[in-house]
């Protein structure tokens, strides 16, 4: 079995459930022999998190990204933070920003070194970083500004991101991401949907190893706007760019209905659904695959994976939270790292 560099795994939210769905992970999947995964953490932290909950999970602590794949079976190989990480479970505290963004600043700056092959991220809660000053609306926008100097102009622009939600049997894609749903008719340009899906065609292509993609594309009004006749971004907006991408080259099919574009037959007459606003895409994969699913960055450098859950503080240290949707995004990142997706 090939195993790649290791993965790193960033901090999430110390107050969610992050580090224990962590080292419930490592406990199912420390004999894998295709996958190797550390924690970008406070090793104290972790053990605290480990303790409260009677767990018996070994760490070691690694210096080097070439480190964990010597310790992986025997303990979660955890890097040190700078920052400290002082959380209760379920006790959000902006003053675990710094450790927070540490962790996600040092994961990319290691993928782009090619030291691990995959970067991994557990929930942050978006508005508690907002009040330490953050300025991102979350990972998939922050992690392309960490790659401002791998953009398409060779200098100073980042490249575009787009947030995938991926499972065995539905991918969608958030157009318009974590907005204000009254923001979207404005923010949905025929641009945006053009970029955002020849970015979804090339990594569809690139990464899941999918000779020809095929695009649904969702309307945005009920009925795919019946005709203009309830709502005209369909005929203004959404056909022209659907029209673009076909141009391209890209099978891109639509304007389709919302509601009847994600039953099981219709699933399985596309690779990807392009919808027009989060919780269009966001409603159907986690309810049909909340377990299972991964947020799955595309457009970037370096590959990004991270379950489709946030950070649950109602249930952080009270020992329900399952690790299912992290172990799919690191079974996931192993799998695209080494090409066999
Ligand atoms: N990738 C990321 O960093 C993400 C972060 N978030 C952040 O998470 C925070 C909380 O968001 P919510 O909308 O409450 O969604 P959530 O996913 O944290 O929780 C929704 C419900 O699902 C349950 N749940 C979530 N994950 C679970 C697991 N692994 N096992 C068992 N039950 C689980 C929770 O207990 C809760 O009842 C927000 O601040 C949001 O910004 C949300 C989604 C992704
Ligand atoms: N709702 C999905 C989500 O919040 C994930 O955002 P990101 O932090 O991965 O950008």
């Amino acid at each position: 079995m090939t195993r790649a560099a290791p993965i790193a795994l960033t901090l999430g939210d110390p107050a969610g459930i992050g580090p224990e769905i962590a080292w419930r992970a490592w406990r199912i999947l420390h004999h894998d022999p295709g996958l190797c995964f550390f924690m970008l953490a406070d090793p104290q932290h972790l053990a605290r998190s480990i303790e409260a909950q009677a767990a018996d999970i070994p760490l070691a602590t690694i210096n080097r990204a070439d480190e964990a794949a010597a310790v992986f079976a025997r303990a979660l190989p955890v890097m040190s933070l700078q920052n400290p990480a002082q959380a209760a479970p379920g006790k959000p505290d902006p003053a675990n920003a710094a450790a927070v963004i540490e962790s996600i600043e040092r994961a990319v700056s290691l993928a782009r070194a090619g030291e691990v092959s995959c970067v991994a991220t557990n929930p942050i809660a978006k508005h508690v970083l907002y009040e330490a000053g953050f300025r991102h609306p979350g990972h998939t926008e922050f992690l392309a500004a960490l790659c401002a100097d791998a953009g398409a102009d060779g200098a100073t622009k980042p490249p575009r991101s787009v947030m995938m939600l991926w499972s065995e049997g539905l991918a969608v894609v958030p157009v318009t991401v974590h907005i204000p749903l009254a923001e979207v008719p404005t923010q949905l340009t025929r641009d945006l949907i053009v970029e955002t899906g020849r970015i979804v065609d090339r990594d569809l292509r690139r990464r899941f190893r999918i000779d020809a993609p095929r695009l649904a594309i969702a309307g945005l009004n009920p009925h795919a706007g019946e005709n203009g006749t309830m709502g005209r971004e369909e005929v203004d907006v959404i056909a022209p760019a659907i029209a673009q991408l076909q141009g391209e080259g890209i099978d891109a099919r639509g304007p389709y209905p919302g509601d009847t574009l994600f039953h099981a037959r219709a699933r399985a007459g596309f690779d990807a659904a392009l919808c027009m606003y989060h919780d269009q895409a966001l409603i159907p994969i986690k309810t049909i695959a909340f377990d299972e699913a991964v947020n799955v960055t595309l457009g970037l450098p370096f590959l990004r994976v991270s379950p489709d859950h946030g950070t649950a503080f109602d249930i952080a240290g009270k020992g329900v939270a399952r690790p299912d949707s992290l172990i799919a995004s690191l079974r996931l990142g192993a799998r695209l790292a080494t090409g066999k997706a």
